[in-house]
This record gives C-alpha cells, structure tokens and sequence, in this order.
C-alpha cells in the first residue's frame, strides 16, 4: 500500500498494489496488519456502499459525539472526494483537501475523525464503499453546505452539467460553517 500525503497531514491518500493478469485483478483493499504499520487506526464499525448518479453530491457530512473515521473507495465510476477539517483546535481547521478516486487507480481515502466528508460524482454511476470507525447515529448527524465561501471547495463543476450538482433536500439546506456546532 502506497501511502500518498495529502495539503492536510491527517488525511492520507492510500494507492493499494492491483495484480492484473489474465482473468482481471487482485488487490487487498483493507489490511489490518498495513493499517498498524502506517500508524492508521484498525477499529472499523461499519460498511458503507452506495450508488449515485452523475453531478449527485452527497454531504457535506459528520456527526457530532460520535465522529466518524472513513476509509472511502470507488468500486465503479469517478467522483471527487472532499474533507474539511472541523477540529476547532487544529491548525488546519475550515481547511479542505479533495481528491479524484475512481476504479482505474482505486486510491482510497482515509479521512480521520473530526471531518466532514462530501464527494461529487463525475461519471454516469458512480459505486462508493467506504469503512467507518463508528456507528451510524442519525441523532448527531450534521450537513454543512457544500458551497459555503468561507470553506471554498473547489468542486469541479466545469466537469459536470450546466444544472449544478444534484443534492438530497437534506444537503440543499447544509449550514455555514460559522453557524454550525463542531469539534472541540
Ligand atoms: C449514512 C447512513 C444512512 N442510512 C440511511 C438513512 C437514509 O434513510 C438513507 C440515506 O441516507 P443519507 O441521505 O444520509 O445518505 P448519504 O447522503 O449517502 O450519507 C452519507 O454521505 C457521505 C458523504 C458520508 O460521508 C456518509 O457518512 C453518509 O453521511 O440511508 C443508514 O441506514 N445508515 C447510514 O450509515
């Protein structure tokens, strides 16, 4: 497993070895054992899978009290992955990275927690799988909105439809960050 930094320490781009041959590939998508060398946490909860159409742009997501860890993959398709650290206490707080994950490279982000996740879909579908270190709470779930100024993601919309991105009436209503509660 490649480790690839990313502009926000904490947050690591993962590149897996694929074993191509004639009958397709191989690859170990999670290792226990890895995870222990590269001093990243081992404890996932749960298994995350969905499918998205294209411009669909799911998040900005976290929950409160129980901050989730993700490891996120892309079984079919492209999309851009976003993080933005919500550690009020860290140098990079309101800082964002985004990546390209797709199912050619198949790198895989590892967001810590204490961030809010998003990501863009830039192909027809798009299949993301992604681990998490804690439990699903939707009590403490969050949505920040994903064009807020003050955290200027750079999404690449000059890639998708003259429409604008595709939202759940939960994300059209994402907070500023000024307004919303998150981490110590
Ligand atoms: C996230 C989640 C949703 N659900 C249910 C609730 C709801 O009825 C349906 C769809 O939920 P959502 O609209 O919140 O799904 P979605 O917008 O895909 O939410 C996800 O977005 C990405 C960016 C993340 O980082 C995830 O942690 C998660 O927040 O699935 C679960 O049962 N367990 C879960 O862990």
């Amino acid at each position: 497993m490649k480790v690839i930094p990313t502009a926000i320490s904490d947050v690591v781009l993962l590149e897996p070895k694929i074993f191509g041959d004639e009958r397709g590939f191989f690859l170990e998508s999670y290792s226990d054992r890895a995870f222990q060398e590269l001093g990243l946490p081992t404890r996932f909860v749960q298994d995350n899978h969905s499918k998205s159409v294209r411009n669909v742009l799911r998040g900005i997501h976290y929950q409160l009290g129980t901050p989730q860890g993700k490891l996120v993959r892309v079984l079919q398709g492209e999309i851009f992955d976003i993080a933005v650290d919500l550690r009020k206490s860290s140098p990079t707080f309101g800082k964002w990275v985004g990546e390209i994950l797709d199912d050619k490279q198949r790198r895989m982000l590892w967001i810590p927690p204490g961030f809010g996740h998003g990501f863009l879909v830039l192909s027809d579908t798009a299949e993301v799988a992604y681990k998490a270190s804690e439990f699903y709470a939707p009590a403490n779930e969050r949505s920040l909105l994903w064009n807020d100024p003050a955290i200027g993601i750079e999404w690449p919309l000059h890639l998708i439809g003259a429409g604008g991105p595709v939202l759940s009436a939960k994300d059209a209503v994402g907070l500023l960050l000024k307004d919303a509660e998150v981490y110590a």
